[in-house]
């Protein structure tokens, strides 16, 4: 952690230079308010007080207070700056980290750590930055100058002498930050619970309110808002004992220094100018002394969040490396022989895939309900390290050879839940091609998802806003714009996860019958429960228990008299599939 603060420095090395020598100078200037003081006292201890000596002493004082006040000023705000510079600098960072990771990763992270990670730990580590390099600069360099005043001006024996507690006290910290570095700890997991817990409730108010659970939820919610209570006060029994035995053991620093000095004052040896401003000095050592504890309490939390931190920033979500290949088309995709197996998992997902797909063919995925469909979509958006055999060859090359963004650029993916921004209609549609043009291509791709007549009710139009601040859509809506989105970027793949579930049959024809004028020549895979979505494709897999069960046309599969002969009659009389123009 220092080493990246230090290394943060560096690359401002003029802006703590000044800030550091103003802190050090200010500092400095602390030292004289207490000298005129001794001045003072010793003029009146020997009459030497006149009302022209007086004046001067206060307007020495008055400028020295303008001046401590701006010094302190200039270089607390470039401290303080700097501190937010660096915590944005590590948001930048962990976001970046955040947008690279793939699927693995979220499976293993919840949102609410996350969230604590990417908010009150880095504010966290801010106030080391900021606050504790206050602490160090200010309080450090006015410990320095106080000590050098009490030994060279006042007498290094008493200062010494009156020091002996506080090295004690330092032993103790020392010993007490290890306890707080574990509470801390304890209250930022409990943090993160409860953020999680947040997450997970607004998510599910309605499902929570259908099923009668507000009270259940309520009871949970006050149990872990007391844990996090509980472990703040763990935590500040121990924040208190700093307070308590830095008043104590000061305090004893303090009697002995005036025993001290009384007894030099009665020896002759010490005016009594000097022993009043010895016990200021002392005094004002204590303040910064005490700062310094505060500094201990300040670094063990940094440390904490900094580790937090770095676990996401340095995360590995174990994919494999990069691929050097570029892609401008996909001409054809090749599963040899694939099997695939997820982390958690003892035994494979999917089992020796073999198909092959030529570019401007369309492929249907269908099955059974856990069956494996969407695990082999995941193979070609590549959200999985190899963690399997076999290979899936794209335009002759292994997948792995090719650049995974570039990869992604190609490929226009609908998933299952459809994830929209809490943005506008046109935003979202857009956010496939932000280059698209708006007088041609947005009203196209909005006809051929058939959305037109439902932005057209639609009071705002293409500017009204979904989701958390505007309106609600309906599922088959959301599913709709999702399939814009999609269709604006114009993929060499079209990838269409189960997207039609939430549409009418007579809707869910149009799209394909559009889907399948527009695309020319270009790549389209469906995976579907509803048949009828596939019964214009040029091949269908029926993929049980991760294996390919059948493959081959509509009419093939058909003629087989397998799953998907008894599926296509089956929803055929439930009214669901079209068989007519099979092929
Ligand atoms: N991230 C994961 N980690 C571990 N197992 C998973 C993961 N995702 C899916 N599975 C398991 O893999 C199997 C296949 O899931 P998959 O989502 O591919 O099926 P599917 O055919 O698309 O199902 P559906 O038709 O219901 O969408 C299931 O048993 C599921 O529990």
């Amino acid at each position: 952690m220092l080493q990246s603060m230090w290394n943060y420095i560096k690359k401002h090395p003029g802006k703590y230079i000044f800030g550091g020598m103003t802190a050090v100078f200010t500092s400095i200037l602390y030292i004289f308010p207490n000298y005129i003081i001794q001045l003072f006292i010793d003029d009146i201890v020997t009459s030497r007080l006149t009302q022209d000596v007086l004046g001067r002493y206060l307007f020495f004082l008055f400028i020295l207070m303008i001046l401590i006040y701006a010094g302190d000023v200039t270089w607390l705000r470039i401290l303080f700056g700097e501190s937010y510079q660096f915590q944005k600098e590590l948001r930048q960072t962990g976001f970046k980290s955040l947008l690279g990771f793939r699927a693995s990763f979220y499976e293993t992270f919840r949102s609410g750590d996350l969230m604590t990670r990417m908010t009150s730990d880095i504010d966290t580590i801010g106030m080391l930055l900021g606050y504790g390099l206050m602490i160090i600069l200010g309080d450090g360099a006015l410990l320095l100058s106080f000590l050098a005043v009490m030994i060279f001006t006042i007498s290094w024996q008493v200062t010494l002498v009156s020091l002996i507690p506080l090295l004690i006290f330092g032993v103790i910290i020392y010993f007490l930050s290890k306890e707080v570095d574990k509470r801390y700890d304890a209250i930022r997991d409990s943090v993160a619970e409860l953020s999680n817990e947040v997450l997970e409730v607004v998510d599910g108010v309605r499902v929570m309110r259908a099923y009668g659970r507000k009270d259940l939820e309520q009871k949970r919610f006050q149990e872990k808002t007391q844990k996090v209570v509980d472990k703040a006060n763990h935590l500040a029994i121990v924040n208190g004992l700093f307070g308590q035995i830095a008043k104590a053991f000061g305090g004893l620093s303090i009697a002995i220094g005036l025993m001290y000095c009384s007894y030099l004052v009665n020896l002759g040896q010490l005016s009594v100018g000097k022993l009043v401003s010895f016990q200021l000095y002392l005094a004002m050592l204590n303040g910064t002394i005490w700062g310094m504890t505060e500094i201990v309490v300040i670094y063990q939390q940094g440390k904490v969040s900094f580790e937090k931190l770095n676990n996401l920033i340095k995360a590995n979500d174990l994919m494999e490396a990069d691929g050097h290949l570029t892609l401008d088309s996909i001409e054809s995709i090749e599963f040899q022989d694939y099997s695939f197996k997820y982390k958690e998992d003892d035994k494979e997902t999917i089992k020796n895939l073999n198909f092959t797909l030529q570019r401007g063919e369309t492929l249907g995925i269908v099955g059974k309900t856990g069956s494996g469909k969407t695990t082999i979509i995941r193979q070609l958006l590549r959200q999985y390290p190899i963690s399997g055999t076999g290979t899936i060859i794209l335009n002759g090359r292994d997948i792995h050879e090719y650049q995974r963004e570039n990869l992604e650029a190609m490929i226009g993916y609908v998933p299952q839940e459809h994830i929209l921004f809490s943005q506008t209609v046109k935003y979202n549609i857009l956010f496939g091609n932000s280059e698209a043009n708006e007088e041609e291509q947005l009203p196209q791709a909005i006809e051929n998802a058939a959305f037109t007549k439902d932005l057209e009710r639609m009071s705002e139009g293409l500017k009204t806003l979904i989701g958390e601040k505007g309106v609600s859509i309906s599922g088959g809506q959301k599913q709709r714009v999702s399939i814009a989105r999609a269709l604006i970027k114009e993929p060499e793949l079209l990838i269409l996860d189960d997207s039609l579930s939430a549409v009418d049959a007579k809707t869910e024809r149009a799209i394909i019958t559009n889907i399948q004028s527009i695309r020319g020549d270009k790549t389209n895979i469906i995976v579907t429960h509803r048949l009828s979505a596939v019964n214009q494709a040029d091949m269908i897999i029926v993929v049980d228990d991760g294996r390919i069960v059948e493959s081959g046309s509509p009419k093939e599969l058909l003629a087989n008299e397998g799953w998907y002969y008894e599926q296509f009659n089956k929803q055929k009389s439930e009214g669901g599939a079209e068989n007519e123009n099979i092929h």
